[in-house]
């Protein structure tokens, strides 16, 4: 059977970055897609802004919705203090599969957990099934039209606490208009929008940090 493009990423690494070095994953991942075929990684543009906001941060748990070949996983925990822990969701099990070899590859392994199913299932768990108290940062990177139910649902499971900062990719492009209306308009959350651009493309996005005031 033909390979996907997944696949395809996962055997680039595997043969062309350095085992247990994550910046030399993320700069091939990256290679890869400006140079071979585009994928929907945050990428070296956006990424730099989420590299810059989670260091701002410095949180000890982390989750990231919307896994994809664990890309941003990687950009994230190689910035993570060593305590410090990254849940990712992934809906799809053969990005899942992907991306727990990338972030094994990368020898982050000990600081990622994979959590493999739909996001409005396994927030519920977080607090008793992962042993969540609250969460410090929140990267939103799935489906757009769950950016905003989803953080409904994080603050109705408790899990976001006074300053946890939630950051939101691809606002502009394909957009998250419901999710922009919902915390731009909600007096518990600051927002700053980061004007930036569609990974690997000229085309215009940006990312939306927004941070929870209890
Ligand atoms: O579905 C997505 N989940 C998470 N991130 C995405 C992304 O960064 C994209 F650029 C895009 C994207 C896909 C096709 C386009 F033409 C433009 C953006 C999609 C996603
Ligand atoms: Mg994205």
């Amino acid at each position: 059977m033909d390979q996907s493009k997944e696949q395809r990423i996962l055997n680039f690494v595997l043969q062309n970055a350095v085992r247990g070095d994550p910046q030399s994953v993320v700069d091939t991942i990256d290679k890869y897609c400006a140079q071979k075929e585009w994928a929907m990684n945050v990428g070296d543009e956006k990424g730099l802004i989420l590299d810059k906001i989670l260091e701002e941060a410095k949180p000890s748990t982390s989750l990231e919705l919307g896994t994809y070949c664990g890309y941003s996983a990687v950009r994230m925990a190689r910035l993570l203090k060593p305590s410090a822990r990254l849940l990712t969701i992934e809906f799809n099990p053969e990005f899942a599969a992907i991306a727990k070899q990338i972030i094994e590859f990368a020898g982050v392994q000990e600081k990622v957990k994979i959590l493999e199913g739909p996001s409005e299932e396994i927030i519920p768990q977080l607090k008793k099934k992962h042993e969540v108290d609250t969460l410090d940062f929140v990267f939103l990177d799935h489906w757009k039209e769950r950016y905003a139910p989803d953080t409904i649902l994080l603050q109705e499971c408790g899990l976001l606490r006074k300053g946890t900062v939630i950051l939101a990719d691809n606002v502009v492009c394909p957009g998250a208009p419901e999710f922009i209306n919902y915390i731009r308009n909600n007096s518990h959350f600051e927002c700053t929008n980061y004007p930036s651009h569609l990974e690997y493309m000229k085309v215009k996005d940006a990312m939306e940090k927004a941070v929870f005031l209890g």
